[in-house]
Formats: C-alpha cells, structure tokens, sequence
C-alpha cells in the first residue's frame, strides 16, 4: 500500500456542509461520540412518509445569532441519541456532504436543539475516515474558514435543497395544476396543493398563520400562487399572510393585483414606454361620446376590466354600435375600458411566457374564422413562433414593470413593433406547453429553486425565543 501523509485533525475544525448551504461551521472533534451533530432550532419534519424530509434553522457564528439559515435534508433515520449529560433525545439522523482541507465526503448527523452547545457541530468518529488521524493536542490542523463565506449567500450558487411549498389553487386537479405538482416533486421537493378560498386567518402582529381544515398550516419556504380572478381579493389576502410567514411567494400579492386591475397595469405600462393600443377609460356615461373619439373612433374593442378568457371583449365595428355597447356597460355597472381595434393584427395574437428575466417560450393564437379573439379558450388555435428581440424585449419589460417574475404577456404584432395587450399573474401551462413542446412547470421549479433564500430571519414561536 503506498504511504502518503495521514490527514491530521485538531480538535477544533472548519468544515463545509455544502448541501445544506452552510459554507462555514467550526466544530469541535469528538472521538468519544459515534455519531456526528448539528446544532439546530425549529426542528420541523415534512413530507411523505415513505420519503421523509426535515427542515432546521442553523445560527452558524456564535456570536452573530442574526445570521440564520434555513436548511433542509431527507432523513434517513430517527435515532435515540444519549448525550454526554446522559439525557437520551429521539433525533432526526440526515445523511450530507462534508468538506474540510480539499477533501469532501459523505457523513451523518443527527440534529438537536440542546442550548448548551457552544460548538454548532460535533464531529464524531463515524465521520472520521479510515487514513484520518486526530491530535487531541493540537487546533485547525486543516485550513481555516471563515463566517464571512455566508456574505455571498446566495448570489454565489444557489442552494439546493428540498423546498416545501404551497400551491394555492382552486383547481388541483387541471393540467398546469398538475404539470407544476409533477415538476416540483420530479426535482425533490414537497409541493400541496391548497384551496385559497379554505384558507382562513387571524390578522396579527405576532405569529402570522393560515389555518385551513381546523389545523395551522406548516411552514412553507415557498407559494406558487394561481389565483382565479372570481377570487382576486381574498386570494391575494391569502397570499399576503403567506408572504408575513416568510414563505417566498413566486409573484407577490401587490404584482399580481396590479396586473389584474387592466387600468393599473395599463398606467403602468404607458410611464415604462410600453406601447399597447390606444386606450380610454371614464366613469361617467355623460362622456360616451368623447371616450369613444379619444380611442380613436370606431371600429374599437371595448372590455370589462375583470375580462378573462376573452369573455367580456366586444368589437364595436360603427360608432353607433360603440355608443349602444358602452351604455349596455354602464347600465350594468360594469367597469370597462374602450380601446383601438387593431386590424393588422387580423385575429393573431401572441403570448410571450416570461419566467424571471427571460421569455422561455412563445406562440402565435389565430383566432377561428369570423372571430377577432384569439382566445384558445374562444376556438383559438395556437402554433409555436420565434419572436424578434423587441417582442421579447418588450415582453420582458412589461412583466418586469408589474414585478411579475412568472407572467404571460399577450402582444399584437404590428408594423410599428408589438403591442401589449395584457400581463397575466398566472398563465395557463397547456397551450403554451403543446405549441411549443417545453417543459414549462420545471422552468418555474427551477426559478423558484434559484429565488428561494437560503438565508433567512423567521419568528420562532415564543416559547423558543429566549435563549
Ligand atoms: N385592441 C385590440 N385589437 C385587436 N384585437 C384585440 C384587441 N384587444 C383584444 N383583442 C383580441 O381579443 C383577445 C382577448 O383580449 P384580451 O387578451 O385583452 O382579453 P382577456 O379576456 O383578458 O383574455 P385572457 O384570457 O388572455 O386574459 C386578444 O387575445 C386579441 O386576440
Ligand atoms: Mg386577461
Ligand atoms: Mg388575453
């Protein structure tokens, strides 16, 4: 057997737990212990039974218990532990990645929230390799690390790790549904669907929770939100509870509001220089007349605001269909906008799918004879389309002037460059997943995996708070 240098250990050491994010931990080398310990807080399992996961918080430096991270493992045993103060504690047992000196290995550790230890790690001899050699005499024979590694966090890489999220949904059974159930599971994660209109809250300033079905639900890293616009409001509401118990929400409630409130998003579209067609709004009937003149006069489009599916979209071909059309409106309270009908466009329309910064797929809807709505859900037909980089940039403009980092943005091309027409919070998966063959649920997996904070500050319930 060649000989080669053993690989020393003092009885204090710097060591990574990549996997778990945690670039920098200072552990105390423990011979007398089997089994190797991480020092963790709010100890929460979660998942399936037959593929059981833990998530923990760590407060790598001692001396700076603001910097907390959020960490997560697949267990692979529960383990009555007896520690040195002869207390036996049933703990969590995860398997994970340790490196130290150049060197990475597997390892397990068990996880426990003991307050005494002053180390966050105990580096037992089960994970001390057969070449390894301990001087009990001796401090940091590998090389030292430092806190300031968590500073990068986590633009560096993004952390992986097994994500608990929500999807709120009232419709867990449909495909895009499904699609985003399917990606987040293919890729490790725990994913539940939960109906918005049964979550139920106290408003609070301490301990914000959604309970649903007579329980609190757990604590979710993540919320994928697909909110149906028959419950816009209390949807939203549901989501901004969610956000206040630092679950990260892929579109925020306030983005999502304004791209469902048409005037909103249309002002806020018209002061980012996002042309869209010449559009008027007013309130009161006595200005039919001149509303119709300021989009253009006839033929226009009018709309109801809270239009979905192209449902409440009318073309008014004459000036005295517009006229008759607007009073309809107003006689049923119905809040809409009058917009310039856009010929060229000839019953196409556009759906660019944007995800963060990008626009990942996009397809051209024709509308079916003797229609102008392009609609799939109007007999639409829909065909993948390469666009021109001022579509994709107009559509990656308009999603990030709504601070939607999922959103479909429907554009009508024309010879003066694309035109929006709306920015959805949360567009479908099916048209756009068959026009253009693209695994669209695992982009959104993927991004929300890159968003997720690996660093977080969470409220702890009170009776843990004092340490
Ligand atoms: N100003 C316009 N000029 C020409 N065609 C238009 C105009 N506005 C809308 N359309 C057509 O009508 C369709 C429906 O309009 P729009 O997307 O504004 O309504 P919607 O009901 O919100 O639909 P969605 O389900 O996409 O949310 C568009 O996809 C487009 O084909
Ligand atoms: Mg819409
Ligand atoms: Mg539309």
């Amino acid at each position: 057997m060649p000989h080669s240098k053993p690989f020393e250990l003092g009885w204090e050491e710097w060591l990574a737990l990549p996997d778990l994010g945690l670039p920098a931990i200072k552990a105390k080398v423990d011979t007398g212990a089997r089994t190797s310990a991480l020092h963790a807080s709010v100890i929460e399992p979660f998942g399936p039974a037959d593929a059981p996961q833990v998530r923990f918080l760590i407060q790598p430096d001692p001396n700076n218990p603001a910097l907390e991270v959020t960490c997560s493992a697949p267990v692979v045993d529960r383990r009555d532990v007896t520690s040195s103060n002869g207390e036996t504690e049933l703990r969590y047992v995860i398997q994970t990645d340790v490196e130290m000196g150049g060197r990475r290995w597997p390892i397990q550790l068990t996880l426990t929230n003991r307050e005494s230890m002053s180390y966050r790690m105990l580096f037992g001899r089960g994970a001390i390799q057969p070449d390894m050699i301990v001087d009990a005499n001796a401090s940091f024979r590998q090389p030292k690390l430092d806190f300031a590694a968590y500073a990068g966090l986590p633009k560096k890489r993004p952390v992986k790790r097994p994500l608990r999220i929500a999807l709120l949904t009232r419709e867990p059974k449909n495909y895009s549904s499904q699609r985003l159930i399917e990606a987040a599971q293919a890729r490790g994660h725990v994913i539940e669907a939960i109906d918005t209109a049964r979550c139920y809250m106290q408003i609070g300033t301490t301990h914000p929770q959604v309970h649903y079905d007579g329980k609190a639900l757990p604590r979710y890293d993540a919320v994928i939100p697909r909110i149906g616009a028959g419950i816009t409001d209390y949807g939203l509401a549901v989501l901004r509870q969610f956000t206040n118990t630092g679950a990260f929400c892929l579109n925020s409630a306030s983005s999502i509001g304004h791209s469902r409130d048409k005037l909103m998003a249309h002002q806020l579209l018209a002061r980012a220089k996002i042309d869209m067609p010449v559009t008027a709004f007013a309130h009161s009937p006595k200005d039919t007349k001149d509303l119709i003149s300021l989009a253009g006069g006839a033929p226009v489009v009018v709309k109801l605001l809270s239009s979905t599916q192209g449902k409440g979209v009318v073309l008014a071909e004459t000036r005295k269909a517009a006229e008759s059309l607007t009073d309809a409106f107003r006689g049923l309270d119905a809040n809409f906008l009058v917009q310039e009908f856009v010929e060229e466009a000839a019953g196409t329309d556009v759906r660019a799918f944007v995800i963060g910064n990008k626009v990942v797929g996009a397809m051209k809807r024709q509308a079916q004879k003797g229609e102008f709505r392009s609609n799939l859900h109007r007999g639409g037909t829909a065909s993948t389309i390469k666009l021109t980089r001022q579509e994709r940039d107009t559509a990656r403009e308009a999603a990030k002037v709504l601070g939607l980092r999922v959103a479909g943005v429907d554009l009508l091309q024309t010879e003066k460059g694309p035109k929006v027409l709306e920015v959805n919070s949360s567009p479908g998966l099916e048209g756009i997943e068959s026009a253009t063959s693209k695994d669209i649920a695992g982009l959104i997996i993927e991004h929300l995996e890159s968003q997720v904070r690996p660093l977080a500050r969470v409220r702890e319930p009170a009776s843990r708070k004092r340490r």
